[in-house]
């Protein structure tokens, strides 16, 4: 494996791609061994792969549109085929973000089903050979118990209710404010058992595990196809089933409308033409219901991740004004949210991929025996702190449950 840090893209990537007959339905059975998944798996396409063949790390404020140019380059140079690439991106500037070229990636779309290998200055391995190695049996973790992150659940709800002061003062009109906790296991914990879980559980989101961080998110960032763009805004949240609730609460409804307007503003200068519904609709998931709005747009001339450097952070994770609502969530959130709720997905060689919000995930440590989960919420003047704490505890439920744990 080759890891290469900001500013260095001069490597050649050498791609071999054939049909995969008689692939199994489920591919996620197919990676051999637990702590090197990469999956990108929603109801239209599916990305498994494993190992890596070219890791690159990136840092700073800049890092998406610096991705972007270093995989243009290393994209334009490949030989053999189109290469594909996961990248998960951190929130904020302090954390790493990474974009990963497996070694081996079975791909699924409309178009059939391709194993793709990958090296670098080399041949790659036989794809054959590779879907055919022996595999470890994927493992159930044993012994789990949890403990809290930077703050309690009641520490947490006090956060809320200074945020909530700020917020009544005029110090901005949303922040969005995280809560973690910690999960601990006895055994390592194999990240294609909570992959196939969440998948299990949660059918209609997209599952994903990129170094590390895996989870099952709702909510589409950015999805490029060609020209066209299409992003699914997510904000405003009530229990399962409380959908006309949600459509008649103002508070929802203007939280809803921040997070909108975020993603309309950022693509409008780089969009031909953009459609923005008037009104949200619903989407239910079996653990929250949330308001849901579904823009298009057309973008020529960019690739995905020009795209999500745009929009990233929305004000689904952030808050409205951006730069006033960042300066307060780091203050009084004061958790180093990593790769949560930065944009994670799939770029390949023409530009084109899906990135949603890395949301209704946790971030496992190099030893794979704890697992840090997130979930954050929109807190507006009017919120109540115990309604915000009850909804990350609904938002955290999938790693929970996927993990055979109660909250
Ligand atoms: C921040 C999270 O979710 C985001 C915040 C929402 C809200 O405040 O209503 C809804 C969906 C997501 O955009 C999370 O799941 O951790």
């Amino acid at each position: 494996m080759i890891t290469l840090r900001q500013k260095e893209s001069a490597v050649q990537l050498q791609i071999r791609a054939e049909e995969f007959h008689d692939a199994p339905e489920n591919l996620l059975n197919l990676a051999p061994r637990p702590g090197n998944l990469l999956c990108w798996v929603g109801d239209k396409r599916q990305i498994v792969g494993w190992g890596e063949a070219l890791r690159l790390e990136f840092s700073g404020r800049h890092a998406i549109r610096e991705a972007s140019s270093a995989w243009k380059e290393i994209a334009d140079s490949a030989v053999g085929g189109v290469p594909i690439a996961l990248a998960s991106f951190a929130f904020g500037s302090h954390s790493t973000s990474y974009l990963v070229v497996p070694r081996v990636a079975i791909v699924r779309d409309n178009q059939g089903t391709r194993i793709l290998t990958c090296a670098v200055d080399e041949e790659p391995p036989s794809p054959q050979h590779e879907v055919n190695v022996s595999r470890e049996p994927v493992t159930a973790p044993a012994g789990l118990w949890t403990a809290p992150g930077r703050m309690t659940q009641s520490q947490w709800e006090d956060a809320v209710r200074r945020l909530i002061a700020l917020l009544k003062s005029g110090a901005a009109a949303k922040v969005v404010l995280t809560r973690d906790m910690v999960i601990s296991s006895a055994t390592p914990i194999d990240e294609r058992f909570l992959a196939q879980r969440l998948h299990d559980l949660y059918p209609t989101t997209w599952v994903y595990s990129v170094a590390g961080l895996v989870g099952a998110t709702p909510e589409m960032l950015a999805a490029k196809r060609g020209d066209t763009v299409t992003s699914r805004v997510l904000a405003g949240t009530s229990e399962p089933g409380n959908g006309a609730e949600l459509l008649g609460s103002l508070k929802d409804r203007s939280e809803h409308h921040f997070a909108v307007e975020s993603v309309a503003r950022a693509l409008s200068p780089l969009s031909d033409s953009l459609e923005v519904p008037q009104e949200p609709t619903i989407l239910d998931l079996p653990n929250v219901t949330h308001l849901a709005t579904d823009v298009t747009a057309s973008i020529p001339n960019a690739s995905v991740l020009d795209v999500i450097h745009a929009l990233h952070p929305t004000a689904a994770v952030c808050g409205t004004p951006t730069t006033l609502a960042y300066n307060i969530l780091e203050t009084i959130e004061g958790t180093q949210r990593g790769r949560y709720s930065g944009p994670v997905g799939w770029v390949d060689g023409t530009g084109d991929g899906e990135f949603g919000i890395a949301l209704r995930c946790g971030q496992l440590t190099d030893d794979r025996k704890s697992i840090r989960v997130f979930a954050g919420g929109g807190i507006m003047p009017d919120s109540v702190p115990a309604v915000e704490l009850a909804e990350t505890r609904a938002k955290m439920r999938p790693v929970l449950e996927a993990l055979q744990l109660e909250d």
